[in-house]
């Protein structure tokens, strides 16, 4: 299975990133580094602006400030730099929903590739030859999971977004996610992810709280009910 291209720096940089949604700020001075090969969790209640922050890095939407630095260069501006780099899971669906998922997959894959990948591949891996034929529309949440986790790996970033991304996903599969995801960071693979799964939670190498539009460092250590009280 291929993961991602060695990005051949010691880190990743979150500096300073805002938003505010009309007076209502969501993000205030969040700044972190993801090293090579580590995975970083975004913890915290419903609405506390997690999956604003992720979508600010994938760009999708426009922060206020704020940079995304990779060896001195901003991929919040650099389109093409971060298409190459980065992969992103939202929470939603990213599908097309009227096209199949061979058709979805032939948007970020070529069909030499997309056939490997699922044969013998990370496609394979997620079960995706079992609905390839079903058009978006009539597929289960799980499997729409599957196909956009499926699409984001397709160019073998560096850099893993993970919005809740195993939260659809039947034990089988979050396993093999699992499994992946450890592989990936083994390979040098930085991830970024947000979620509400203890068993994620052990894939981190270092935790942080978003509180009020601020981000703590959290010393996780397995207690979940310690994790609960300070959310
Ligand atoms: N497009 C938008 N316009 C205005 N407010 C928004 C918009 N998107 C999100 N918000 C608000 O910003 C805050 C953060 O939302 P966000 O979706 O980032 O939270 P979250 O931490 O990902 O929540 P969850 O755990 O439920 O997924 C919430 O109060 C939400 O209502």
């Amino acid at each position: 299975m291929t993961y991602c291209h060695i990005i051949g720096t010691k880190m990743i940089e979150i500096s300073n990133i805002q938003k505010k949604y009309k007076k209502k700020m969501v993000l205030q001075d969040i700044s972190f580094t993801i090293q090579e090969g580590s995975c970083v969790g975004i913890l915290g209640c419903n609405g506390c602006g997690k999956s604003t922050l992720l979508s600010i890095l994938a760009g999708v939407q426009r922060g206020d400030e704020g940079e995304f630095l990779w060896q001195g260069k901003n991929l919040l501006q650099d389109t093409k730099l971060r298409a190459q780099l980065v992969g992103y899971v939202p929470q939603g669906s990213p599908l097309l929903e009227e096209l199949t998922a061979w058709d979805n997959l032939l948007l970020w894959y070529d069909r030499g590739e997309l056939k490997k990948e699922l044969s013998d591949g990370v496609l394979s891996m997620l079960g995706i030859d079992e609905f390839i034929k079903t058009p978006v529309r009539k597929m289960s949440g799980g499997m729409k999971k599957r196909l956009s986790i499926g699409c984001s790996v397709a160019r073998q970033p560096s850099v893993l977004l993970l919005d809740e991304a195993s939260a659809a996903l039947d034990l089988i599969c979050k396993e093999r996610i699992y499994n992946y995801l450890k592989d990936f960071k083994a390979h040098g693979g930085c991830i970024l992810l947000t979620t509400h799964d203890v068993q994620e939670l052990e894939l981190c190498d270092k935790w942080y709280i978003l509180k009020e539009g601020h981000l703590m460092p959290y010393n996780y250590d397995g207690n979940v009910h310690r994790l609960v009280g300070i959310l």
